[in-house]
């Protein structure tokens, strides 16, 4: 130990000066000569020991960065790489920097400083901003492929690939991602987990392959996100679900059976929306007549056998190499908990990890929860397993049912109210209102958000189905640049608006009122038929194509007209005790158009069009408006054919279409 008088002692360690900030290998002798040299020797020791307490609280607290606080401080991707690399260089430790940001991001930092620093395939951006999805794996082959090398064959990379942070930096890349490394799959897997996900929420139909798959990820969330020995989700039983505990932002499912020793894990609101979507949505459909109790249940309806060649079978459908074992995956993880955990954490992570029987009986059920919470909290830094959740998983965790943190949610939406374009808060806006600074708030709020923009585009569509140039047009006059819906998911989405959206859909009242109906032509086919009416663009099934347009008059009157026309029906369509009658050619207000409706040809056999009441406010008084809905997709061409519910005798016996 070093004295006061700096004395040489077998434990000098540099230490920074408190007053002239520079670093000392000898710091009590730096006092001594320079900056105390006039204090006496007690004041220089206990100078000395604050320094070195300084050092020790700088080491444990702030040498490590967590990547996603240096997005939120730094969204500008290219300033948070100059950061990013800088401490780096700097000795500085970085978690939770996915390695496929690492890629991306020093491919675009290579380009800066002309560097040829070369980077496979990126699979994911990363920061929230740049909407996170994975893509499909890369064709290099294994992961470890896919991790970044420096090139060192390049002519122009000669500044960056001698320098040795580079190659550090690369270094560090791989050492640090172990245990991500073998996530991979979580992320890779996710969007389409998630798309199956969406769809058992809105009770879509999913293929059984889908569903497996569902499952098999559910298994992995288990096994590869939580470290949990395979036999866990194997043994675990629906008794054990139900029975979860919420706790804080978090769900403690116990698990104690046979097959392994008792364990206990936690999950994130989201997952454990997740795992209820599979509970509700997917199970039933598996329980047989034994009627299983474990939660997990295979195709057959028994309990699960091998969780490990599931997660295989999921690698597989990924095309990403084989999984490590589940006991590498906590092997690695506690490997990551010697660098960065203290003694007594240590302990903690090892019964986190099941490794240790006795976990059940040392602490009382709460006690353990709130452990199992902290630990897995703790856990989350070695882990870059759903760092970001784009807009659109956020939009379905948003829509997920949780046990845990809505009404915080919801105090949470009065202070900072979702808006179509606003943006979330920051970090230290959502600190400074008294919210926990994860960022589940702020990306159930841009859930909540994209759900709006989803809406609010779907609205923009109740006449027809449009293309997804023409949505992706509408998105950019609206001026997003992330968080959107994207215009494929809109059309997949669309489906016909209901009556009461339709009557008060302006695009639709302004066409009846204007008589100017898109995507139609009229077509004369001769002989008694005469003129019909032809697509001269595609309609999709439920897309709305015009109206029928003409007076109005009661059943009884157009009954009347009917005598008078050798009960030849015309142009006149009956509805309940209603008539339009479309005789008079051209109509007195719109003298200078031919309508279309009047010309729609007859069609009992073929239609493709259903005509439909609606009571529309046009010009400011309520309308009865009768607006044909094709019923099936129409191609460009296509006759426009309705069934008149009329007869033979109405078209005084040529009806070519008629039964
Ligand atoms: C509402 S109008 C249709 C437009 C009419 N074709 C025109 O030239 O103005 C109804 C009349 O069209 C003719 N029509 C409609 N559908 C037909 C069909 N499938 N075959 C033959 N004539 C048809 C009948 O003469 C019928 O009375």
């Amino acid at each position: 130990m070093a004295d006061a008088n700096g004395k040489k002692s077998a434990d000098r360690r540099i230490a920074h000066c408190l007053r002239c900030h520079k670093p000392q290998d000898n710091l009590p002798k730096h006092l001594k000569r320079a900056c105390m040299k006039r204090c006496t020797p007690e004041e220089r020791a206990a100078e000395v020991q604050k320094a070195k307490k300084s050092s020790k609280d700088w080491i444990w607290a702030n040498r490590s960065w967590n990547y996603n606080d240096i997005v939120a401080l730094l969204p500008h991707r290219r300033c948070r790489m100059a950061l990013v690399k800088e401490l780096l260089q700097r000795g500085f430790f970085i978690n939770n920097m996915p390695y496929i940001a690492h890629s991306a991001d020093l491919e675009n930092l290579a380009g800066d400083t002309a560097t040829t620093a070369t980077a496979t395939t990126p699979t994911a951006p990363v920061a929230p901003a740049e909407a996170a999805t994975s893509g499909p794996p890369s064709p290099e082959g294994s992961v470890s492929s896919r991790l970044l090398r420096l090139s060192s064959s390049s002519s122009s990379s000669d500044s960056e690939t001698s320098d040795p942070s580079w190659q550090k930096y690369g270094r560090l890349v791989e050492s640090t991602h172990s245990v991500s490394e073998r996530q991979e799959i979580l992320r890779v897997a996710k969007t389409d987990f998630l798309d199956v996900y969406r769809r058992l929420l809105v009770k879509k139909n999913v293929s059984n392959n889908r569903k497996t798959m569902y499952r098999y990820y559910c298994e992995a969330v288990v096994v590869l996100a939580h470290y949990q020995r395979p036999g866990v989700a194997e043994g675990m039983t629906v008794q054990e679900w139900v029975n979860r505990v919420p706790e804080g932002r978090r769900t403690v499912i116990a698990v104690s059976n046979q097959k392994t020793p008792s364990a206990q894990f936690s999950l994130t609101a989201e997952e454990e929306a997740w795992l209820q979507a599979y509970y509700e949505h997917i199970r039933p459909d598996d329980v047989g007549i034994g009627d299983c109790d474990s939660f997990f249940l295979s195709t057959k309806g028994g309990p699960l056998s091998n969780v490990t060649s599931d997660i295989s079978r999921l690698h597989d459908m990924f095309k990403l190499p084989k999984v490590a074992s589940s006991q590498e995956i906590r092997r690695a993880v506690e490997t990551e908990a010697t660098l960065r955990f203290s003694e007594s954490q240590r302990e903690s992570v090892t019964h986190y990890l099941g490794h240790s029987t006795d976990v059940a009986d040392r602490h009382n059920r709460m006690q353990m929860a709130e452990n199992t919470v902290t630990m897995a909290v703790r856990l989350d830094s070695v882990s870059d397993f759903s760092p970001h959740t784009s807009g659109q998983e956020a939009a379905a965790a948003a829509a997920a049912p949780s046990i845990t943190r809505d009404k915080e949610f919801s105090d949470f939406v009065e202070r900072f109210p979702v808006s179509r374009d606003g943006q979330p808060p920051y970090k230290k806006e959502r600190v400074d209102a008294g919210f926990p600074e994860d960022r589940f708030f702020y990306d159930k709020w841009r859930g909540c958000q994209y759900t709006e923009r989803e809406k609010y585009l779907l609205s923009h569509f109740t006449q027809r189905k449009q293309s997804a140039m023409e949505v992706g047009r509408l998105i950019k006059k609206e001026g997003w640049v992330a968080n959107y819906p994207k215009p494929e998911d809109i059309l997949e989405k669309w489906c016909p608006a209901p009556k009461h959206i339709v009557e008060n859909d302006m695009a639709i009242l302004k066409s009846v009122s204007t008589q100017r109906w898109k995507g139609l032509a009229i077509k004369d086919f001769g002989g008694e038929k005469g003129q019909g009416v032809v697509a001269t663009r595609n309609f999709t099934k439920g897309d709305i194509i015009c109206d029928y347009h003409g007076k109005l008059i009661t059943a009884a009157e157009g009954r009347l007209l009917m005598q008078d026309m050798q009960d030849e029906q015309g142009y006149l369509l009956f509805f309940k005790n209603h008539c339009i009658d479309a005789q008079t050619f051209p109509c007195e207000c719109h003298p200078n158009l031919d309508t279309f409706g009047r010309r729609i040809s007859h069609s009992r056999k073929d239609p493709n069009l259903k005509s439909l009441h609606y009571v529309l406010r046009v010009d400011g008084e309520d309308k009865d408006v009768i607006l044909f809905r094709a019923l099936e997709d129409i191609k460009v061409d296509t006759e426009l054919k309705f069934d008149y519910g009329v007869n033979r005798r109405s078209f005084r016996g040529v009806g070519l279409d008629l039964e």
